[in-house]
């Protein structure tokens, strides 16, 4: 059963328990969904590849414009969660989900939803930078000419806004013609970020985004992340659970396709209530 705290304490004063370190200097108060504008409600979640279950009674509510971090072992159904948000699982044809996905209110599972306009709602970034075979500008303008727009100046704004947006315009700005593969890796992930948010999403779901990524890359993301909640609800699946602690206000801890703990982040990393989570955050876990 997935356990929520509701702890109140604040933490400017120094944190204690578990992976205190992390922490350290946070001067944030513990946080409860309680008091959050929910953006995702997911309720029953059951999912299968032919008979075998991936996710088991995944429930769960996302607030909006924070990040949710999605950690836990290798296997354990994140990737598989985090797709379950856009319905790229549709793709997979052994997919089989029961139980409910509510974005603000309407069930993007139901018989009638527009998958197509969900993708436009909820859009998604991946491991590997993956940016397609054209210019920088056209990478970015992608989203929106495929929605019909075809006015330059609407297009050259939308460009310019979205690649500003993920700090990637100084870099790119005197070669927007030239192909986006030219683009260092940490650069391209940006793009793919910059294209995501040209058509204007609410949530972003990022599956591991600087695993792929050098450190300096890396950091970019996490500081671009931290920008990018002022506007977006984020979800992010992570191996790294000191990235998880960085960036993420809640974190959610997976377990063999169960959602074993849910939580404000400091207050998981540092008191969790489950053993199970406390030897995975302490690395005993396996
Ligand atoms: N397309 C698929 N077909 C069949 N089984 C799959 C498929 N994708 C994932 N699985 C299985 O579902 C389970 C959950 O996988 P998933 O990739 O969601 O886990 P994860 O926690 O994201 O793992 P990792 O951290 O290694 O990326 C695993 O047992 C995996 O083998």
């Amino acid at each position: 059963m997935t356990q929520f705290h509701t702890a109140t304490a604040t933490a400017s004063t120094p944190v204690g328990g578990l992976n205190s370190g992390l922490f350290e200097g946070a001067q944030r108060e513990i946080r409860s969904l309680r008091d959050e504008t929910i953006a995702l409600t997911v309720e029953g979640l059951n999912l299968y590849y032919g008979d075998t279950p991936a996710l088991k009674a995944v429930t769960m509510q996302v607030p909006t414009h924070r990040v949710t971090a999605f950690i836990g072992p290798s296997g354990c159904g994140k990737s598989t969660l985090l797709r379950c948000f856009n319905r790229m699982n549709d793709l997979i044809d052994s997919c089989r989900i029961e139980g409910s996905i509510n974005l603000k209110g309407e069930n993007i599972y139901a018989r009638d939803a527009d998958v197509a306009e969900l993708r436009r709602r909820i859009g998604m970034v991946f491991q590997k930078p993956n940016p397609f075979p054209k210019s920088i500008f056209e990478n970015v303008a992608y989203g929106l000419r495929m929605q019909g727009v075809k006015d330059k100046r609407i297009l050259t704004e939308a460009v310019e806004r979205s690649i500003k947006a993920v700090g990637l315009w100084d870099e790119v700005k005197d070669r927007l013609d030239s192909n986006a593969f030219g683009l260092s890796g940490g650069q391209q992930q940006r793009l793919v970020i910059a294209r995501a948010i040209a058509i204007e999403p609410e949530v972003i779901l990022l599956d591991e985004p600087t695993s792929a990524l050098d450190p300096i890359s890396t950091a970019k993301i996490e500081q671009l992340v931290e920008q990018l909640k002022e506007q977006y609800t984020i979800l992010i699946v992570t191996h790294n659970m000191a990235q998880a602690a960085r960036i993420s206000d809640y974190t959610a801890y997976m377990y063999l396709g169960e959602l074993i703990e849910y939580a404000d982040t400091m207050h998981l990393f540092t008191n969790p209530s489950k053993k199970s989570t406390e030897d995975y955050i302490t690395g005993r876990y396996g």
